[in-house]
């Protein structure tokens, strides 16, 4: 039976984990403090240890140290609240085999235990397991993507499961640089055309003039310049996945040929009277409401419905800031890699900045910064004085946000988040960044109550 402890100062919570553990049939021990835990992994070795990061006496990281020097193959997966994830990450960093954030769900931790476990018996070796470790986490491979935590990413990872082994067009909609293009080949990767070409298309890049000729392909001589057969995009993702990104840029006329070669699934190359059958599941992106052009006679509506069998939205950066710290991570760790760094974290005071800003540029934005910063930092932080101006400034006259508790007003941004949050208190935590044990403790002392 494989043994676990809970180190979690929250009495009740790790009382009804601990029951919930015993129950899926783990053997299950409990510490309400740091000092507490060191004594218990002196004496019994445990499979995995789940501590939260923020311990009365200590914090979860320190408590890593200690856990990986007396077992190293015991694994870590470290509990935090929605504040502390960059503790998470740095905990990561140290060896620690997961995070999860607070609330959770019991299937998560279920989940993660498990994956803990079978690492375990993979890697004994400690410092390896961490390599590997480091690298598929903190660096996802070119398969993967950050996932995220927000409820908006978790809503978007479920429907591109959902769709990905099916034949069904799909139309990714988002602002600009949100990650349409990262999603539409997550769904291709998820597919059963994964070993197939995935072929992205700017539609908005390509002249008129030679757009027929990029999309099915001509042969040499069909017109000055043809100086060679060439292959178009169809062809080139035949039996894969073509994603047509801004696909509101098309022409009239191409959307015409676009649709004709998606009903008949065969194109003909400018010049040929040879007919080339093709099979390619379409992705399209736009980050204008296609409906409107098709009410206003621009977009043609028989086309839209083809390519919008099934519709995914993708949220802007500013409404999965649970995510932000999540992805400046990766980003962080991606430029060190291509820059040949060595920078280690954010200081809280780019972090609160990062949190403040409307990043109107989404993730292309926010990976540009960090890497610009990377690049400047002279130091193992990034620090305020290597964020471009227009960031720093944006965010000192930002209008009211949550957070950071630094106002005068604090009970009224509680009750304001409460009433958006329709009286949810860990929603509302989330959204003043605070924990919900610190919520709790505001409520009281503000006497208010729901
Ligand atoms: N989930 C993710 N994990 C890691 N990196 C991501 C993720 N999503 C997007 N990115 C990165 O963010 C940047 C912007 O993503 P992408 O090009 O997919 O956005 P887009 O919405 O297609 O942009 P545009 O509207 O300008 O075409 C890319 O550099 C990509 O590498």
């Amino acid at each position: 039976m494989s043994k676990l402890l809970i180190v979690e100062d929250d009495v009740a919570f790790c009382t009804m984990l601990k029951t919930f553990l015993q129950k899926k049939g783990y053997e299950v021990s409990t510490s309400f403090s740091g000092s507490e835990a060191v004594l218990q992994i002196q004496e019994h070795t445990f499979d995995v240890v789940l501590t939260d990061v923020r311990l009365p006496d200590r914090d979860g990281i320190t408590l890593l140290e200690d856990i990986r020097m007396k077992n190293p193959k015991t694994q870590v997966v470290i509990m935090t609240g929605y504040a502390e994830i960059n503790m998470a990450v740095s905990a990561i960093k140290q060896g620690a085999f997961d995070y999860v954030s607070k609330p959770f769900n019991p299937d998560k931790i279920l989940q993660i235990i498990e994956n803990a476990l079978n690492a375990e018996t993979k890697n004994s070796e400690p410092n390896r397991n961490k390599e590997r470790k480091n690298n598929e986490r903190i660096i996802p491979s070119n398969n993967s993507f950050v996932k995220g935590i927000s409820d908006a990413s978790k809503k978007l990872n479920e429907y591109v499961a959902l769709v990905a082994p099916t034949r069904m067009s799909v139309l990714v909609i988002g602002d600009s640089g949100t990650g349409k293009e990262y999603v539409a080949s997550s769904i291709h990767k998820a597919s059963k055309r994964a070993d197939k070409p995935f072929v992205p298309v700017d539609c908005g890049a390509i002249p008129k003039e030679i757009a027929s000729s990029e999309f099915f392909g001509h042969i040499k001589g069909s017109f000055t310049g043809a100086v060679n057969d060439k292959v178009g995009h169809f062809e080139a993702a035949n039996g894969g996945t073509l994603f047509l990104d801004e696909i509101g840029n098309l022409s009239y006329e191409l959307q015409v040929q676009l649709l004709r070669a998606l009903q008949e699934r065969k194109i003909k190359p400018v010049g040929s009277n040879k007919e080339i059958e093709v099979d390619i599941r379409v992705i399209a992106a736009t980050n204008e409401d296609l409906s409107n052009a098709v009410k206003e006679g621009e977009f043609r509506e028989d086309l839209y419905h083809r390519l919008n069998e099934f519709s995914i939205k993708v949220p802007p950066l500013k409404d999965r800031i649970e995510d932000l710290m999540l992805f400046a991570n990766y980003f962080l760790e991606e430029s060190n890699v291509e820059l040949d760094k060595h920078v280690v974290g954010f200081a809280d005071e780019v972090l609160d900045t990062f949190k403040k800003y409307d990043w109107p540029g989404n993730l292309r934005e926010l990976k540009n910064i960090v890497k610009r910063s990377v690049l400047l930092s002279q130091n193992e932080m990034i620090t305020m004085d290597v964020l471009p101006n227009d960031i720093a400034y944006a965010s000192h006259n930002s209008k009211q946000t949550y957070g950071l508790f630094k106002n005068q007003n604090e009970q009224e941004l509680i009750l304001d988040a409460l009433e958006k949050a329709n009286g949810n208190k860990a929603k509302a935590a989330r959204m003043l960044d605070i924990d919900r044990k610190t919520l709790y403790n505001k409520l009281k002392q503000y006497d208010i109550s729901l």
